[in-house]
């Protein structure tokens, strides 16, 4: 049996809507509780949550085969620490922080097996290949790695539609807190200057045949950036829904008044 088929590459490539949620409580037991929540796709943080390799590994055990698929975010775009994490059976990657179509080609390369990459080869001792009992998942794991790059700066969006066309690249996730404070608007993610150039950024992805990705904990704008294209589309976080549900029940027992926070723009 080779690598196991990567049902979120297949359905970006075939247009079908993906909803996502950001798992950043760094627990492998929260991550199977939200598991359970009928999301396409869970995204486990390593780069905001304080997640190190064997915790990410937990909380992808955890979550796959209950139902939705997951993602890891490295903290960068190292080729060794791809090299680690795709060994322990990840087949999904998100790479924050992509300016330039150089780094977007040694990703590239990165996740890929000679002679296309410089993957290195440890099939024999990774989870990935349930410890070398899959003894042809070399032959197709390339076809089943999906990578997705993070355009989150003004630099990025430069170099969008260079990044866009390399073959290799699954999907761009523009990622809006980010590209907020690159433009100038630190905390402020819904200013019209960020989603003009969301609209363009996801037009050019688009024109590439790329699948477009974002997050957003702003109930509208999550519409918004449907209605604008999104294809996989992240609509929550566990952290912040746990901030809010554990508040509101709180203040709705002791009758407290809902307090006038101003919405974080992050
Ligand atoms: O820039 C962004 O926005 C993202 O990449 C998502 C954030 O990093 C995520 O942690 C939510 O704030």
């Amino acid at each position: 049996m080779p690598a196991p088929k990567n049902p979120f590459k297949a359905a970006i490539r075939e247009n079908r809507f993906q909803l996502g949620l950001w798992v950043a409580l760094a627990s492998p037991y929260a991550a199977e509780v939200v598991a359970g929540s009928g999301y396409d796709w869970l995204l486990i943080d390593g780069e905001h949550a304080p997640n190190d390799l064997p915790l990410l590994a937990a909380q992808y055990r955890a979550i796959a085969g209950r139902g939705s698929h997951p993602i890891v975010r490295l903290p960068v775009g190292d080729t060794a620490l791809i090299k680690q994490v795709l060994d322990t059976g990840v087949q999904t990657l998100l790479i924050p922080m992509v300016d330039t179509v150089e780094q977007a080609r040694q990703l590239v390369r990165a996740v890929r097996y000679p002679p296309h990459g410089i993957r290195g080869v440890g099939a024999a001792l990774g989870r990935a290949t349930n410890f070398g009992r899959i003894t042809d998942y070399l032959q197709n794991a390339n076809d089943e790695i999906c990578l997705i790059l993070q355009i989150e700066s003004r630099a990025g969006l430069a170099a969008i539609d260079e990044i866009a066309a390399l073959e290799g690249v699954d999907g761009l996730f523009i990622g809006p807190s980010d590209l907020a404070a690159d433009m100038g608007h630190l905390g402020n993610p819904a200013h019209p200057e960020v989603r003009a150039a969301i609209v363009d950024g996801f037009a050019r992805i688009e024109k590439a045949g790329k699948a477009r990705g974002i997050l957003t904990l702003d109930p509208v704008q999550a519409h918004d950036y449907r209605d604008l294209g999104a294809d996989f589309l992240a609509i929550g976080t566990d952290v912040t829904l746990l901030v809010s549900a554990t508040e509101r029940l709180r203040r709705e027992f002791l009758g407290e008044a809902e307090p006038g926070r101003t919405e974080s723009g992050y």
